[in-house]
Formats: structure tokens, sequence, C-alpha cells
């Protein structure tokens, strides 16, 4: 029989600005090279907001601003199940994201034209084509 596989609950940023979106590059582990949005694991007792703020915090030396709640993408890798809660983010006015390159190649601000210049991690891919088709709805300010 089949073991049930461990579920990993990931929360991440599509961090917005001006018409740009940024998207980073892994550093390492099995998916290194696979293009992503920041963000990481919800510890225990942290909701995934607050995931994501600390994570932001620590990866790249950056404060979200405003966040809302995007979509929830689910995918199953050979070794894990990825549950992944997305959020749109600003970034509070003057912060900057750094890279780190313990945890990041490489990091870019992608127009919606630019969205599939990268390689992006399997589980991002639809929620990337979702972006692409839907990007002026799903950014329009008046949800900031
Ligand atoms: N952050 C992020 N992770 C993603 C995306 N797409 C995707 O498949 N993943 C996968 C890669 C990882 O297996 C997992 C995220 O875990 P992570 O390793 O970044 O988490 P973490 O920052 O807490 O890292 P660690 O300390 O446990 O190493 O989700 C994405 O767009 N953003």
């Amino acid at each position: 029989m089949q073991s049930e596989k461990d579920v990993i609950n990931v929360a991440a940023a599509v961090i917005l600005r001006g018409d740009t979106i940024l998207a980073a590059r892994r550093a390492y582990g099995d998916l290194s090279d696979g293009w992503e949005f920041p963000g990481g694991k919800i510890e225990d007792g942290e909701t995934p907001e607050q995931a994501l703020r600390r994570e932001i915090r620590e990866e790249l030396d950056a404060k979200i601003d405003t966040l809302w709640y995007l979509d929830t993408v689910e995918h199953d890798y050979p070794s894990f199940h990825l549950k992944m809660e997305c959020f749109v983010c600003n970034l509070a006015h003057g912060s900057e994201p750094h890279m780190h390159r313990a945890v990041h190649e490489e990091l870019r601000w992608l127009t919606r034209d630019q969205l599939l210049d990268v390689s992006w991690l399997p589980a991002d891919r639809g929620l990337v084509q979702a972006l692409g088709t839907g990007w002026a709805e799903i950014f329009s300010a008046n949800r900031l």
C-alpha cells in the first residue's frame, strides 16, 4: 500500500511594484534553479499572513505593508504534497528586497509580458498562467 505523502504548508507572496511582480530563483534543494514567489513554510502557531511577513523579512530583508489573499495552489511533488497559500503584497514605502545568496540566486521584477521568460516551479505554472490572463483585474488598485 502506498504511504501518504507529507503535506507541506507554504505561504507565498506575489509582490507587486508598479506594473511588475517579483520572481526569485531558488538557490538550494531538489527544486533549485526553479523560479518561485518568495515565501516559505508556515510554522506551528502562525497564520499564513504571519508566516509570510516573517519569511519576507528573513529572506529579503523587506517589509510587507498591505496584502490580500489570492489563491491556494495544491501540487503533488514526488516526495511531498504542497499546499501553498498565495497573497498579493505591497512592500512598505522605501522597503527594497535584498537577495540572500543562501536562499536565492537571482531576483527579477517581471512585467506581464515577461512572466514566461523564467522557468517557474511546477506548482506555480497554473497560477502564473492565471496571472497573465487576469493581470489587470487581479492587480487593480482598488483591491490593495
Ligand atoms: N516559497 C515558495 N515555495 C514554493 C513555491 N513553489 C513551490 O513549489 N514551492 C515549494 C518549494 C519548497 O519545497 C516549498 C517551500 O519551502 P521552503 O524551503 O522555501 O521553506 P522555508 O523558507 O521555510 O525553508 P526551510 O528553512 O524549510 O529550508 O514549497 C513558490 O512559489 N514559493
